[in-house]
């Protein structure tokens, strides 16, 4: 008889093997049709993933605890159902259920089933309470260098804290919308600590609200949409800002370069009963028939500052991507300040922890631009100290470390002469 869960945790082996060694995304493993999860239940997809995602957050505590009991380091596939298993004993998995699914995946596995035994006897050697007093896990020496050297070592070690738990699930809510029980943020988005599967959730069906980090939420209220107004969503895609926007009773454009993700906003839109223009271009190709009253530019970024969603990041960036993007952010910031009318504003924002695509794309614009100036709107709810001195947010992961955090973000108001 096939061990409980068993379907869930091999797959949950092979999502680890994309990640860690075929370097895919999670999203791509989890998307590919061939992919470790084809022929799951949905619920066993779920578990697959949560059951990932929970062992990258804890790679190296894992690999401390097994080190002393492996001589020489195993194929990759044992190393894996490993780690996982020892996640789950961290997180309070019954030992005599997460022991038999290590050994069986192992004992399956066409090259590792003669070192079933072996997972056996580690596994058995595992203490309760296993990463109790092991230091949370490090951001690669890349990403934590500029950071400590921007936060000091304090503010980054509360960043990794913040990065090694599951993030609770923030939504935004359309007016009069039914939503779920949830704890109401000071800045106005729904919190659910545990929502178990989105679309159960009330009031998905009916639109009432769409899945919104609390940080990235605030670019709109930055923007401050006003109904009525032309505005323009550059790099809209899946489209929570689109939402915000439309919400407003702007008129909005939505512009992404990526067809299929545009599809994900013409679902979401159609959900919750909003309507936007949608255009599937290159923003650095398109050009308006008009200029509009106000801008929102959520640029391709390092999305360094979703590592607490997507702990997969770490282990397939290497930051040699870096001058690239900030080279496209800014080319894509000079387009977004000519799409806009004189005396129009333009939020520029990323998803990054690196102020090089924050307050650096900042300075560096204003350099480029004579006449233009940031203006700091007050935001209901937001600390003083998230301001920067020349008038940016920065929000940070470790922002709220109590409630679960935020997403990372830089986020500033320009406004053109
Ligand atoms: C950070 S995401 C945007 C998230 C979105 N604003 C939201 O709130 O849901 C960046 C987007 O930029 C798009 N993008 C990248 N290069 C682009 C380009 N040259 N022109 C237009 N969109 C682009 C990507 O397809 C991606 O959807």
């Amino acid at each position: 008889m096939a061990a409980e869960g068993l379907a869930a945790r091999a797959a949950a082996v092979g999502l680890l093997g994309a990640v860690l060694s075929e370097g895919q995304s999670m999203a791509e493993a989890v998307a590919d049709a061939q992919g470790p999860l084809a022929g799951l239940t949905p619920s066993d997809k779920a578990r697959a993933q949560r059951l990932a995602l929970a062992t990258l957050r804890h790679i190296e505590q894992c690999d401390r605890v097994l080190e002393p009991h492996l001589r020489k380091s195993p194929p990759r596939e044992v190393k894996n159902a490993l780690r996982l298993a020892v996640t789950e004993l961290a997180m309070g998995g019954a030992a005599h259920g997460v022991v038999n699914a290590a050994v069986e995946i192992v004992r399956r596995g066409k090259r590792t089933g003669h070192m079933a035994g072996l997972v056996n006897a580690v596994l058995r050697q595992v203490p309760e309470a296993v990463f109790d007093g092991l230091p949370v896990q490090k951001m690669p020496r890349w990403l934590r260098q500029p950071l400590v050297h921007a936060y000091g070592r304090d503010a980054v070690a509360a960043i990794e804290a913040v990065q090694a738990g599951v993030p609770p699930l923030d939504l935004s809510l359309r007016a009069g919308g039914e939503a779920p029980e949830g704890e109401v943020l000071p800045t106005g988005s729904l919190r659910l600590a545990d929502a178990g599967q989105v679309s159960a959730l009330p009031g998905f069906a009916t639109g009432g609200w769409w899945v919104q980090d609390a940080a990235a939420a605030l670019a709109v209220r930055m923007l401050a949409p006003v109904a009525g107004e032309r505005v323009l969503d550059l790099c809209a895609a899946p489209g929570g800002k689109t939402m915000q926007l439309a919400a407003s009773g702007a008129a909005v454009t939505a512009v992404d370069i990526s067809g299929p993700r545009m599809g994900r906003v013409a679902e979401n839109l159609a959900r919750t009963g909003l309507a936007a223009e949608l255009v599937v271009a290159d923003a650095l190709q398109w050009t308006p028939d008009a200029p509009f009253d106000a801008v929102l530019l959520d640029a391709p970024c390092s999305a360094t500052g979703t590592i607490r969603r997507h702990p997969d990041l770490p282990f397939i960036k290497d930051g040699s991507e870096l001058p690239e993007l900030v080279a496209l952010q800014a080319a894509m910031l000079d387009r977004a300040l000519g799409f806009v009318k004189s005396g129009g504003r333009v939020v520029f924002c990323t998803c990054s922890l690196l102020p090089e695509e924050g307050e650096g794309q900042l300075a560096a614009a204003l350099e480029r631009h004579a006449g233009l100036r940031v203006e700091r709107l007050e935001i209901a709810g937001v600390a003083p100290e998230w301001w920067t001195e020349t008038g940016g947010l920065r929000l940070r992961p470790d922002h709220w470390a109590d409630r679960g955090g935020m997403d990372g973000f830089f986020m500033v108001r320009l406004v053109k002469r």
